[in-house]
């Protein structure tokens, strides 16, 4: 049996910066993937997602030219050329990463299935049909999650859509009900609404973005209202059928059964850990219900020298903490750090149009904690940005400390809202007040400039 000093199962977003990192620090390595390499946000996540709302956002742009006075014809959307660009640029993320693999000195990377045959040893099922056994001194289980499926009458009988099947759709669908109205469910709702489908979300909560305030919500509602979304909250699907290649859901809310008839259904209402394969048990390595894996502060499981890493730990499930996880773990073990998932921010960017960018407390939180704070808001209609380039859809919100005059968080719905909280991201970190904000100098004409504006409302 060969023996590694770490093997790290899943290429995701905190194994691979993790098992370069560890090869490069003299350790004897290996990285085991099932799948591909990159994980889900390069091959099914963020990457291709985003590309497809860069579409969406070009053929909603075009659509609105005529209000910057710009007339352009009628606009054509070509979803076979948005999925081959979409393709191409997760091709060359992926051949990016598993480049930096090969390419790096005792790094092996095998291809197959990983599960515990012993506390620190691993069987690998290789697509060949091999079975491969290894043990390492330190496993880090980095294997990510997957679409969870709700168990739903006659689901398993019709063709139904998860995040990563709708990626490779080649028609515009004509009516899309999405089961599920949070980043998943409404950032692929608006895309295809703005390709010309008919979209229909379904939320089984009383709002859609749940985890946000209720003026978050509602604004965004009306946005995507606006736009021509229909949004059913309170309503989940009680049965599915398909006849004559025509979907039937039965809805059923609170108020009332009804059903709507669709071409295509999307499924996006959450994730469940990747680990029911793992043989967790033979290690001892504990588990929440749901199956995440218990972790400490330094992402150690309660096995010595076994990590979680990303998804699977159930910490937030974000592209950036998955790599923060990888920076903890590795700076821990190989400077002889004390680093921490303690206290580190965690920003996030939903990226609908108009984005909504989430950083520290929001106002409900604050509220729940009992803490004095007071909240400065101002509508994107009154951003000289915002008017300058027809983007006043949305608002700033920041919540503070009226004594300290600390920043304890903020929600920017607004265009570019994941920049402009990375503003206040940054002045968090760095212990900056809002006074100092209100006065300092910003370049004009930048929406972050706004926020001077957004703290003369606590004037
Ligand atoms: C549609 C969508 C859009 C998203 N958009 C964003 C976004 O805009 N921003 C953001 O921050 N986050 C986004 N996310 C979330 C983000 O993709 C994840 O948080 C991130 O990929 C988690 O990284 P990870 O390293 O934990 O796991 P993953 O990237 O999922 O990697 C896990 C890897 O482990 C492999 N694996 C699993 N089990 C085994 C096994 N037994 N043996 C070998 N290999 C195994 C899997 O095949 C996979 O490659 C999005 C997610 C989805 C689904
Ligand atoms: N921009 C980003 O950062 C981004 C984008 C996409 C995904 N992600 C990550 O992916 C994860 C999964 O996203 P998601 O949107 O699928 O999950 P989610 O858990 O965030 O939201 C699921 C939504 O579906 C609803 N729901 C659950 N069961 C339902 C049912 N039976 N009927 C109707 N509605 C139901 C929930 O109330 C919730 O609003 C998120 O945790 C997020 O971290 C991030």
């Amino acid at each position: 049996m060969k023996h590694y000093d770490a093997i790290i199962i899943g290429a995701g977003q905190a194994g691979v910066p993790l098992a370069k990192k560890l090869a490069e620090a003299g350790k004897k390595t290996a990285i085991v993937e099932q799948r591909m390499v990159g994980g889900t946000c390069i091959n099914d996540g963020c990457t291709p997602t985003k590309t497809i709302i860069a579409s969406a956002h070009a053929a909603h742009q075009a659509g609105m030219a005529g209000h910057l006075g710009v007339e352009i014809g009628s606009v054509k959307v070509d979803l076979k050329k948005i999925k081959k660009r979409k393709d191409e640029i997760v091709d060359s993320f992926r051949n990016g990463a598993q480049k930096g693999i090969f390419s790096t000195k005792g790094l092996d990377l095998i291809q197959g299935s990983a599960t515990f045959s012993g506390p620190k040893e691993l069987t690998i099922a290789t697509s060949t049909g091999e079975q491969l056994v290894f043990s390492a001194d330190w496993i880090f289980i980095n294997t990510g999650a997957q679409p969870k499926i709700p168990e739903l009458k006659g689901l398993n009988d019709i063709n139904y859509l998860t995040s990563t099947s709708i990626l490779d759709l080649t028609e515009i669908p004509e009516h899309l009900v999405v089961l599920g109205g949070n980043y998943i469910g409404l950032e692929f709702a608006q895309a295809f609404q703005r390709f010309g489908s008919k979209v229909t979300v379904l939320e089984k909560s009383s709002k859609i973005m749940g985890r946000e305030d209720e003026d978050v919500s509602s604004e965004m509602t009306k946005i995507l209202e606006d736009e021509g979304l229909e949004i059913l909250t309170n309503t989940t699907i009680k049965e599915v059928k398909e006849e004559l290649k025509v979907l039937q859901i039965q809805l059923s809310s609170s108020t009332k059964t009804k059903t709507v008839k669709a071409s295509h259904l999307l499924i996006a209402i959450g994730r469940s850990p990747q680990t029911s394969s793992l043989n967790l048990d033979i290690p001892g390595v504990k588990t929440d219900e749901q199956g995440y894996i218990l972790v400490n502060e330094r992402l150690e499981t309660n096995v010595k020298g076994v990590y979680a890493l990303g998804d699977v730990n159930g910490g937030p499930a974000f592209t950036h903490i998955a790599y923060n996880d990888y920076t903890i773990v590795y700076r821990n073990l190989i400077e002889k750090g004390k680093h921490s998932t303690k206290d580190r921010q965690v920003p996030y960017c939903m990226f609908t149009d108009p984005q909504l960018g989430r950083i520290g407390l929001s106002e409900a939180a604050a509220k729940a904690k009992g803490l004095d704070f007071k909240v400065a808001k101002i509508p994107m209609s009154q951003v000289a940005r915002g008017i300058e380039t027809g983007q006043t859809l949305g608002f700033m919100k920041a919540i503070v400390d009226p004594k300290s005059k600390k920043i304890l968080g903020a929600s920017i719905l607004a265009a570019e809202a994941g920049e402009i909280m990375a503003v206040l991201q940054m002045a968090m970190a760095g212990g900056i007040t809002y006074d100092k904000i209100r006065y300092g100098v910003f370049a004009h004409p930048t929406f972050s400039e706004s926020l001077n504006n957004l703290f003369m409302k606590l004037d």
